[in-house]
């Protein structure tokens, strides 16, 4: 799989896109960071700074909450994967994951004809905390805020891939975006080993088109590391006033793999402190199938860059599960991705393709 080497994330200030002659740089700085990096910062990106302020004081109130009062909207509760999950009850790339998350999304009703696709029921209400009501308006507008943080960013992307118009793109936007609020606790000093601390293992984003993640604890606390081409793990330190934008699988596929989704993990020394981060993952449409995806834009992204000159036909082929699933849909690769990630939810509400969804590879 080809991926890029480099050494540091780059920043891109949104703001220069206000003016036609920074407007032309920034597209070409963008084009670049997709192309080359698939990782990188947005700064002025017009977010008021309350709505960010407001969830990062709302983090230690929510996560103190007893343990009975985190059970009440545990995620286990929800066909739609919303809630509340506990530390290790997630693994990713074989181990669990030191984190305990609150995941939320754009309030919707399930479905309720049993007509629908059962992949339809990802769609839902969220779980409110009963004893933290006023954590509901916070997330309320966060999302509101980062869903048109999205859409802006897609118009400047497509712009920067030279597409004819941002139509297609937000065609295959979903009506859901899902947040967590994410705890990553202090790990122990421990004298004996030097072992990393797997925080959340090396993944690409599956539940995306992008990710905008707030780092939302002080700007010393580390922790996020992006894999470069060369096999060097880069950090990803805390810029204040800054969202770290990546590229989820959805979009490598329909890039055709010129824009990649890049692998990244959270891990710790022994005796690092506690750390918060909020991952905002902007959805892709539910029933968008392999072939849409793969072949509405593939006539404008072949032969894009002249970078690709030296690719193999191999490397050209993307390495995702939706295309190298069994499943047609967006939503039923996700379906299976959240099945898979929390088998209590999926044994209790999916019980007649769990076995199916569990054991395909
Ligand atoms: O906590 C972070 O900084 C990153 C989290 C992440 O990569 C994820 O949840 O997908
Ligand atoms: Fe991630």
């Amino acid at each position: 799989m080809n991926q890029h080497k480099f050494a540091k994330i780059p920043i891109l200030d949104l703001s220069l896109a206000d003016a036609p002659t920074s407007r032309t740089r920034l597209l070409k700085d963008l084009r670049h960071a997709l192309t080359e990096v698939g990782f990188l910062y947005i700064v002025n990106h017009g977010v008021p700074e309350v709505a960010i302020s407001d969830i990062i004081d709302a983090l230690p109130n929510l996560f103190s909450l007893p343990a009975q009062a985190k059970e009440e909207v545990a995620l286990h509760n929800s066909p739609h994967f919303l809630g509340y999950s506990s530390l290790r009850s997630e693994t990713t790339a074989g181990k669990a994951d030191s984190r305990e998350q609150f995941e939320f999304a754009t309030e919707l009703e399930a479905p309720t004809s049993g007509a629908e696709p059962l992949y339809e029921l990802l769609r839902g209400p969220n779980q409110w905390p009963p004893s933290y009501p006023s954590i509901r308006p916070i997330i309320g507008t966060y999302l509101s805020e980062l869903t048109a943080l999205g859409e802006r960013f897609l118009r400047l992307v497509a712009e920067s891939l030279s597409l004819p118009s941002d139509e297609t793109l937000f065609s295959f936007l979903s009506d859901q975006h899902r947040l967590k609020l994410v705890r990553y606790p202090p790990t122990p000093l421990d004298t004996c080993s030097d072992d990393l601390i797997q925080g959340v293992g090396p993944h690409k984003d599956s539940s995306g088109w992008w990710t905008f993640l707030l780092q939302a604890s002080s700007p010393e606390v580390r922790g996020l590391q992006v894999l470069s081409g060369d096999g060097s793990w880069v950090e990803v330190p805390n810029i204040p006033g800054s969202f770290v934008v990546n590229i989820g699988q959805a979009f490598e596929v329909v890039t055709g793999g010129v824009c990649k989704a890049t692998t990244h993990r959270v891990v710790f020394p022994p005796g690092a402190p506690e750390r918060y981060s909020v991952p905002f993952f902007q959805g892709v449409r539910r029933s968008l199938t392999k072939e849409e995806a793969s072949e509405t834009l593939k006539k404008h992204f072949a032969g894009f860059l002249d970078r690709r000159v030296d690719d193999g036909p191999e490397e050209a082929e993307v390495d995702s599960s939706f295309l190298k699933g069994k499943y047609d849909t967006w939503g039923e690769s996700q379906l299976r991705t959240k099945i898979r990630s929390h088998p209590d939810v999926g044994r209790k509400f999916y019980g007649d393709v769990f076995d199916r969804y569990v054991n395909d590879d």
